[in-house]
């Protein structure tokens, strides 16, 4: 897959966020991209989704099937987590037992029952990377995808990133923070002034200081019990929910527009339905029904 001169801004009038990018991304290949906080990871990465489309430029080669975990994977959706997951497996044209194996390996088990809304922001990341991973893409983009995971989860990352390049398919990870940077055999893809350079692969982060010993507890008192590790902060979230799939009975009208808001009506392929609906809803957009016009059918 390949970044032919590629170029992007949000806005007509607004700064370019990329500027003629040429960069190529070979099969079994893994690119970590790096950068400061804004400075564009997100939007390569979501160019080469196909979530955003390139002001000039294109994007060419991309694998059929996409795997894409956004930064927040939104999860304001009326299904629980299991349920949410063997959709989208059926969805993809899976048996929903593939949802279950990664259920299982992404240690979501005790999690099926919880709706999407409800989960921690860690556990809801872990259901964006088991959604992407259901459908076998060719090209696996992960936007952060250790922020929130704790520590069993995140040393699954390298492991999965490492199976998934050895059946030839492609891999582009953003990362801040150079958590993974580590990553072996990586390439690794720097974005600094709206350009992208190849740069080197940074220092592994250093191990983490032993704790100080624990002050005695005064003999009176019974011994603190050591606190607890900080458990993900639960972030809502707005999570791309297959249109497809019917809502379950019970679930929740869409909201109404806000005072601020326009409604625009947009009409697309039947076939390219949900992927638009998936990508408006990543973008922050609410989606507030989808009609079929040939069959009268509206959801
Ligand atoms: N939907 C949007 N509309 C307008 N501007 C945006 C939008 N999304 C991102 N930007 C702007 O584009 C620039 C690049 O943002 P981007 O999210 O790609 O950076 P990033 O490198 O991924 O940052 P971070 O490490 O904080 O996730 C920033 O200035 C950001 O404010």
């Amino acid at each position: 897959m390949r970044f032919d001169g590629v170029w992007f801004r949000y806005g007509r009038r607004a700064d370019w966020t990329l500027r003629a990018v040429d960069a190529v991304v070979e099969p079994g290949q893994t690119v970590v991209v790096l950068g400061r906080n804004g400075a564009g990871k997100s939007t390569l990465l979501q160019l080469a989704a196909g979530v955003l489309r390139p002001r000039r430029g294109a994007v060419r080669d991309r694998p059929p099937i996409v795997g894409w975990v956004p930064e927040r994977f939104p999860a304001d959706q009326p299904f629980t987590a299991g349920d949410y997951l063997h959709r989208m497996a059926t969805l993809r044209g899976h048996a929903p037992a593939r949802a279950d194996e990664w259920i299982e390996r992404l240690l979501l088990t005790g999690h099926t029952g919880t709706r999407l809304s409800d989960l921690s922001k860690g556990t809801a990341q872990k259901v964006g990377l088991a959604q992407a991973l259901i459908a076998r893409p060719g090209l696996l983009i992960l936007d952060e995808p250790w922020e929130g995971l704790d520590a069993a989860a995140r040393t699954l990352i390298p492991e999965i990133v490492a199976e998934v390049t050895a059946t030839g398919a492609m891999v582009l990870v953003s990362d801040h923070r150079g958590e993974i940077a580590a990553l072996p055999g990586a390439t690794h893809w720097s974005v600094t002034d709206a350009t992208v350079e190849p740069a080197p692969a940074p220092p592994a982060p250093a191990p983490p200081a032993p704790a100080p010993p624990a002050p005695p507890a005064p003999s009176a008192l019974p011994a603190p019990s050591s606190p607890a590790a900080p458990s993900a902060v639960p972030a809502p979230s707005a999570l791309p929910a297959p249109s497809a799939l019917p809502a379950p009975s019970g679930s929740p009208a869409p909201a109404s527009p806000g005072r601020d808001e326009v409604v625009i009506e947009i009409s697309v392929p039947r076939a390219a339905a949900d992927e638009a609906v998936v990508r408006l809803r990543a973008q922050g957009h609410a989606v507030l029904g989808v009609r079929d016009v040939s069959s009268g059918d509206a959801r």
